[in-house]
């Protein structure tokens, strides 16, 4: 029997819009530094890589960098401001749930690959209801890689009991379309999420404005995935 298809989602920016609850710690610590706040459309940008990235770039644009030492302490002062607001105003992005519903209903799983802290991951999916959903739930320190590098993908793949041939990728920034592209694994990119670069011109085998018409595309491209030849 052929493994069951597997919808494999970037979390911030993709299946949840966290940009207001990260924009909220990022200048609880700023201001802890008596640097000036940074609005929501700056953070926007700087965020996909994981949170220690998000606080370098966010300290990096409200003045000067930080001693290794002193960015440490920054960074566990983060983690802890984030942990207890981490859902305040953390939603679904339009239409997520009730597409998420339409793969369940078709036999897909659904596994999260994210470069969250895996515990951040699952604390929010769990506070917004979520977290039994999928298979996996894999953050940027469950591996010895996380995304860009592919085996972060495939990684996640493999602990929701999938296969690589029959997957797909949702998310929203370079390090998803880079990952996706380097297993082998066609991937969608959403527009409303985070990213300097438009999502469409990192070369996305497909680009969405809603989650309404994932379903679809999702299927089409696993079926034509699966009408391809394996690579040697
Ligand atoms: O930067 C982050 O916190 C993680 O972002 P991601 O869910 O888009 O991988
Ligand atoms: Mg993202």
């Amino acid at each position: 029997m052929s493994p069951p298809p597997i919808l494999v989602l970037d979390l911030d920016g993709t299946l949840i819009d966290t940009a207001p609850d990260l924009v909220l710690t990022l200048n609880a610590v700023l201001a802890q530094e008596g640097r000036a706040p940074l609005s929501l459309a700056q953070v926007r940008s700087m965020v996909g890589a994981g949170a220690k990235a998000l606080l370098v770039r966010g300290l990096a644009a409200a003045g000067d960098q930080v001693a290794p030492e002193r960015l440490e302490a920054l960074y566990q002062d983060f983690l802890a401001h984030y942990r207890a607001h981490i859902a305040d105003a953390s939603v679904p992005f339009p239409g997520a749930l009730a597409s998420l519903d339409r793969f369940d209903q078709a036999g897909w799983r659904l596994a999260v690959c994210t470069n969250k802290l895996e515990g951040l991951a699952r604390s929010l999916l769990g506070t917004l209801g979520l977290a039994d959903r999928f298979a996996a739930i894999c953050g940027g320190d469950t591996f010895a890689q996380h995304k860009p590098d592919p085996r972060h993908l495939t990684g996640t793949i493999g602990r929701a009991g999938g296969a690589v041939e029959r997957a797909v990728m949702v998310g929203d920034s370079s390090a998803d379309i880079v990952a996706a592209q380097a297993a082998g694994v066609p991937v969608v990119g959403m527009t409303f999420g985070y990213t300097d670069t438009p999502v469409a011109e990192l070369g996305p085998d497909a680009v969405l404005d809603h989650f309404d018409d994932l379903f679809d595309t999702a299927h089409r491209l696993l079926e034509h995935r699966e009408r391809k030849p394996a690579r040697p």
